[in-house]
């Protein structure tokens, strides 16, 4: 299995520094993908990672910038061509990180950040172990029902789904690096800033 290179700090003319995998993870509903936005809005020089899902997009959502909405018939092809570098079924959907843009970003010196569920999260952690491994808690699991039910953008079922999956990813916190929780939404970005440029 191919494992990226760390930069070195080191770097020079004929070797030009290389990037980093940063990946974001956490329960549905904590908070990720809107410390992602903050993020990527402060930082411009981040390179998110679009990723493929089965899932139907939400209003708003779109096409080619919030997901690649794809079959799953056309998911499982690409997963057995390697298209992808991990993927998982969430919650009855297929989701995955192409893994050739994600390469080649890395390859040309950039901070490159995923937003995945937590068995993607293990995958990279094993494939890539010089990947920073951030993982997102809420302040309590009455606050997280709070904010996916808040959202509004998903069917009871889905969120019935989303909170016992939760659960069991609380209880992997401790495999990442870091542990991050989103009560206060500036301080957690501040400590997710702390852990990606100091
Ligand atoms: N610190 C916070 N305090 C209160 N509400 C928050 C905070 N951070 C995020 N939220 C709200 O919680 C809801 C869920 O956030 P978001 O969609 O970013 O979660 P997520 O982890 O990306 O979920 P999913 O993994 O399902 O995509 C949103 O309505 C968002 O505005
Ligand atoms: N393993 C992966 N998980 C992913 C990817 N893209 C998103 N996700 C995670 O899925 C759930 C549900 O997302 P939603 O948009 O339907 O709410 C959430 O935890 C995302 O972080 C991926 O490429 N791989």
């Amino acid at each position: 299995m191919q494992v990226l290179p760390i930069p070195s700090g080191a770097t020079t003319q004929a070797s030009p520094p290389l990037g980093r995998l940063i990946v974001l993870t956490g329960p549905s509903g904590v908070g990720k993908g809107t410390l992602m936005k903050a993020l990527l809005q402060r930082h411009q020089e981040l390179y998110y990672s679009i990723s493929a899902t089965t899932r139907s997009p939400r209003p708003g959502e779109i096409e080619g910038k919030s997901y690649y909405f794809i079959s799953r018939s056309k998911f499982e092809q690409l997963v057995a061509q390697g298209e992808f570098l991990e993927w998982a079924e969430f919650a009855g959907n297929y989701y995955g990180t192409p893994r050739a843009a994600v390469l080649n970003h890395i390859h040309s010196g950039k901070l490159v950040v995923l937003e995945i569920e937590l068995e993607g999260a293990r995958q990279i952690r094993t494939s890539y172990p010089s990947a920073l491994n951030i993982f997102i808690l809420p302040p309590s699991f009455a606050e997280l029902e709070k904010r996916i039910r808040g959202r509004g953008q998903d069917s009871d079922e889905a969120i019935a789904r989303r909170l016992n999956r939760a659960e069991v990813e609380i209880a992997a916190a401790e495999e990442f690096d870091i542990q991050i929780v989103n009560d206060d939404f500036e301080t957690a970005l501040g400590q997710i800033e702390q852990a990606l440029f100091s």
